[in-house]
């Protein structure tokens, strides 16, 4: 088998994920070059994801190369794939999920959410909404960039503590930073969080396919992840709206839990379902079905709207 071309972008956390797939297929026994790859999104720091227009912009300029063919595959964040991907692209695996949760990250270990005020740096419309709703008493502030910046923005006084990802916090060595891990009952995260996702052209041989599989897909994070796309694909939801599930599995149920909540932060709507694990997808999509018919749709034709106006 030829060399397995990997592209990434060029963060440094994309780079770590980047480096993670190669070792997994070095192991295996295949030869790896990384290729990196400068996105819209990597450009437009001053501007929220939210105000950009989220399609694609972390991913057209890698999809256009995986086109092409100069690389086999993408790595990326599983937690960014939008839940559609354009015709002729496809997420052929998914490594094995680490700590889900949203973690509370700065210098100050005895910061909690349920103090006075408290400036929490994030620009995640989901966090900001459940931060909203859990702790109305809480402020926030727009902090963009990657984890580094942000680190650094905290540090020269913009909040007092961030609200990021577990996963990206561990991956960049920052753990004793880690203040508190939110708890799944009130910040159920991101569709995918925790994993990282192979991307390919539908082109792609299928001995690379079935190697890549092989040494990179864990199939209990498929299952799960696939059923959250499920739900995220049928919500027609989008990185930018504050929507969330967390599917898990036990013996030979699937259970998923997930919701939505609106920007202000004063409605919510959760829903849990359970299934045979082989009808995990079937699960997710009934999740958005409940979510939508106990005033989902309303709250999601809200926040199109309001984004729309940014
Ligand atoms: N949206 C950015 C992004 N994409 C993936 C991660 C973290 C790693 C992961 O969840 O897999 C982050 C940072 C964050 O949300 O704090």
């Amino acid at each position: 088998m030829n060399k397995i071309r990997i592209g990434t972008r060029g963060s440094k956390l994309a780079l770590w994920q980047a480096e993670h797939i190669a070792d997994l297929l070095s192991k295996g026994g295949a030869e790896t070059e990384i290729i990196t790859i400068e996105t819209k999104g990597d450009k437009i720091l001053d501007v929220s994801i939210a105000k950009i227009g989220s399609k694609g912009v972390f991913t057209e300029e890698i999809e256009a190369e995986l086109e092409k063919g100069n690389i086999d595959i993408a790595v990326h964040s599983a937690k960014d794939m939008q839940s559609e991907l354009p015709d002729g692209f496809e997420l052929i695996a998914f490594t094995e999920r680490e700590v889900v949760n949203d973690a509370l990250v700065g210098l100050d270990m005895k910061i909690s959410l349920e103090q006075e005020n408290l400036i929490i740096g994030t620009s995640s419309t989901r966090r900001v909404a459940l931060l909203k709703h859990f702790y109305p008493h809480v402020k926030t502030v727009s902090v963009r960039g990657n984890l580094q910046t942000r680190i650094q923005k905290m540090k020269d006084g913009a909040c007092d503590a961030l609200l990021l990802a577990y996963a990206g916090v561990h991956r960049m060595g920052y753990d004793d930073m880690i203040i508190s891990k939110l708890p799944l009952d009130k910040f159920i995260p991101a569709v995918g969080q925790g994993s990282i996702a192979i991307e390919a052209s539908s082109n792609l041989s299928e001995e690379k396919k079935t190697f890549i599989r092989q040494n990179v897909n864990h199939d209990v994070t498929e299952k799960r992840l696939l059923c959250e796309r499920a739900f995220l694909r049928t919500l027609q939801g989008g990185c930018s709206i504050p929507v969330f599930a967390l599917a898990d599995i036990h013996d030979e149920t699937i259970t998923v839990k997930g919701g939505i909540v609106n920007l202000e932060g004063d409605k919510i709507i959760r829903k849990r379902i359970m299934n045979k694990i082989e009808d995990g997808e079937q699960a997710g999509e009934e999740l958005a079905e409940e979510v939508l018919a106990a005033g989902g749709e309303e709250i999601l034709l809200d926040i199109r709207e309001k984004l729309n106006q940014l």
